[in-house]
């Protein structure tokens, strides 16, 4: 039982827009994460390029092409026609379409399939034409799934921002896994592909994971940031220590 791990690697792009210089390099830790085994790498533009610029998707893209072929570039945002000029020069295997609204410091929901299918319905046939997968971002309902599946996409991705926010209640989380889990069974059952993202962790996705092990691929990004942060610290503190001239024991 596994499922493909996609980066997100919106939180070092915001990370190194702090300065005019170029790191933390987007392009040399994505490298770092294919190297290490990641199936592949996501990023979220939003309008004001607050986290990843425009121009990072094509680095990305070159990243992929030239070094990590079997990988897949997943890009996710609000199909505005500037996004989805963006993701058809750049080609990403999947495109994530999330309803954000530019004023939203993440996403928080996923799409009212019912209101939006005549707005949704046409760019997914679109990007399929383009020859890219399309998943649509879903909330932990499983009401809303037949009217997913009548856009025409192949994947719903399930919001698990809920589910990440009870880690410190388990009877809420096991209640929120079970939404989770009875979603992803409707959509299984259509025919849907799943996938699901937002704040999961080392420790709330293998419960995630056992509910649902038709997963497709997980993006993770802030949790998997806070990570490599801490189990990096260490280190690097042992670097600058050497920089500062002491002598390791
Ligand atoms: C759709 C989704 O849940 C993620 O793309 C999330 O929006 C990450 O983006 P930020 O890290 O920029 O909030
Ligand atoms: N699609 C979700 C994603 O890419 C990452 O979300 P998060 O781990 O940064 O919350």
């Amino acid at each position: 039982m596994s499922v493909c791990l996609s980066v997100n690697l919106n939180a070092v792009a915001q990370l190194r827009n702090r300065r005019d210089l170029p790191w933390p390099s987007v392009v040399g830790l994505g490298r770092i994460c294919l190297e290490a085994g990641a199936h592949g790498l996501t990023v979220h533009p939003r309008p004001d390029q607050r986290h990843t610029r425009f121009s990072d998707l094509p680095d990305l893209r070159a990243l992929i092409d030239d070094e990590f072929p079997e990988a897949e570039f997943n890009v996710e945002g609000y199909p505005t026609e500037e996004f989805l000029a963006l993701v058809e020069a750049n080609q990403p295997e999947q495109v994530t379409l999330v309803p954000d609204d530019p004023s939203q410091a993440t996403s928080d929901h996923g799409w009212d399939f019912v209101a939006n299918h005549n707005f949704l319905t046409p760019i997914v046939a679109r990007l399929k034409k383009g020859g890219m997968r399309v998943s649509l971002f879903a909330d932990a309902d499983p009401s809303q799934v037949q009217a997913a599946k009548e856009t025409g996409a192949d994947r719903i991705e399930l919001y698990t921002g809920p589910y990440g926010g009870t880690h410190d209640d388990p009877v809420a989380a096991a209640a929120e896994i079970e939404r989770l889990g009875a979603t992803a069974d409707a959509a299984l059952a259509l025919g849907l592909g799943v996938n699901a993202g937002h704040d999961l962790t080392v420790a709330n996705l293998p419960p995630l994971v056992a509910r649902i092990p038709e997963l497709a691929e997980v993006s993770i990004g802030h949790g998997f940031t806070a990570d490599a942060l801490e189990f990096g610290m260490a280190e690097t503190t042992r670097r600058f220590l050497a920089a500062c001239g002491h002598v390791s024991a």
